[in-house]
């Protein structure tokens, strides 16, 4: 075994993958808004050195910082020099890298000589779209496949429509991956593609969603980046574009859309992991998606998937100012919660987004309800740090078991109250 991980890191080394070794995610609590202040300097202090997992939000929550071996010492030495208490979450960023990959390889020789697909493991952005392709033939009859554009490195953008007939019906948009690094969430929507086929004829309100309205589901919204993530560095968050005098690459795509676009909560440092681009829809990953909701203009709900944190939250991400509908939106959001704790139990905070979180600005989620989609969700999946973005895939599956009651619980509701 660990012969087979010296090679595979040996493997890896050669090709190029980047390397997470002694790299720690130190989990800090700040006490109040001072320190959360001296958070956010600790980013300017050591551009591209430190990457922060979760965010500096509120003094209630935890910041999640990965730390490079090499920047370490001066790190603690900087949070033990203002009273910054801090643990060590992940002590070795590399190791659970390791295992992932150990992971990931077992699962495709399984796949491989059963010739089946794993939904409970990780998968490449290459066995993702053949699985498009086979998933659609398997089941013509209700999943049709869409390619609604074109990535900045030219791959295609692939949207799955299920529909039962009708033309132009009342539809559901949910979109995962969007930042690459949230693995968790690509897997997520391949078990939830298969749920509503498997469930179809079956479960009574979903059956009766689909023979209303539409789903329209893109897995992978940002595939540079999730190619990225598998050939060069797991922790890659952004997409993948350049531009001519910017030596930094990607824009983060949760902060390109048009509404509050470049306000707090996004950066105008293309070096920084949260900068919104040029200008509002830049990106070809944005503008695909826009194009289509705006050309079909039947969306009556949207909910974009992230991780992690385990949260359920609508819009405004830009502004503390309540949505008109915020009260709808509160209790829709607790009973999609309740509906996901009732599956294993595990605990999701809900709220709007500037207020659960922190402010965003440019997020696909207040463009959507800018844009007069009135159901508007963004989830934060499993978990709340122990394992963060490199989350075990053993629970992929526990994951999108109890994210399915909850997206149900919109569309059931987005069905029973139309606009
Ligand atoms: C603010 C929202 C909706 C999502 C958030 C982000 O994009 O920063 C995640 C923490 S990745
Ligand atoms: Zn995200
Ligand atoms: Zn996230």
């Amino acid at each position: 075994r660990r012969t087979l991980l010296v090679c595979s890191f040996i493997l890896a080394a050669a090709l190029g993958q980047m390397n997470f070794t002694g790299d720690q995610v130190l989990r800090v609590l700040a006490k109040n808004e001072k320190q959360l202040s001296l958070l956010r300097d600790l980013e300017a202090l050591k551009p591209q050195k430190v990457d922060f997992w979760r965010g500096p939000a509120r003094p209630s929550l935890p910041v999640d910082v990965r730390v490079p071996f090499s920047e370490l010492k001066d790190v603690k030495a900087y949070l033990e020099a203002h009273g910054l208490a801090y643990s060590i979450m992940i002590k070795d960023v590399q190791v659970l890298l390791d295992e992932e990959r150990e992971a990931m390889a077992k699962s495709r020789r399984l796949e491989r000589s059963t010739s089946s697909f794993s939904y409970s493991s990780y998968h490449t952005l290459e066995e993702i779209y053949s699985w498009i392709d086979n998933f659609v033939t398997e089941h013509s009859d209700i999943v049709s496949k869409i390619q609604i554009g074109h990535s900045f490195e030219n791959r295609s953008i692939l949207v799955l429509k299920f529909s039962t007939g009708g033309s132009q019906r009342r539809a559901i948009w949910i979109d995962t991956g969007i930042h690459s690094r949230e693995w968790i969430t690509h897997a997520t929507g391949i078990w939830t593609a298969k749920k509503i086929v498997s469930e179809y004829g079956k479960d009574r309100i979903l059956t009766n969603i689909l023979n209303a309205m539409d789903i329209f589901m893109e897995i992978v919204t940002n595939p540079d980046g999730f190619a990225f993530t598998h050939s060069m560095n797991r922790l890659w968050r952004k997409n993948k574009s350049t531009r001519p005098g910017i030596f930094c690459i990607g824009v983060d795509l949760n902060r390109n859309w048009k509404s509050g676009f470049g306000g707090n909560g996004s950066n105008n440092n293309p070096c920084s992991e949260t900068y919104h681009g040029p200008c509002p829809q830049s990106e070809s990953e944005v503008a695909a998606i826009v194009d289509f909701i705006t050309a079909h203009g039947n969306i009556k709900a949207l909910i974009s998937i992230h991780s992690y944190s385990q949260m359920l939250m609508y819009p405004y991400g830009r502004s503390l100012e309540p949505v008109s509908n915020q009260k709808e939106l509160y209790n829709l959001a607790k009973d999609a919660v309740q509906a996901m704790y009732g599956v294993h139990g595990i605990e999701y905070i809900y709220g709007s987004i500037s207020t659960t979180l922190y402010v965003a600005s440019g997020i696909t989620v207040d463009w959507a309800y800018d844009s007069g989609i009135k159901y508007s969700f963004s989830f934060e999946l499993r978990d709340t740090g122990r394992y963060g973005f490199l989350l075990p895939a053993s629970q992929i599956v526990p994951t999108a078991q109890e994210t399915w009651m909850a997206i149900r619980t919109i569309m059931e509701h987005t069905q029973n109250h139309p606009y």
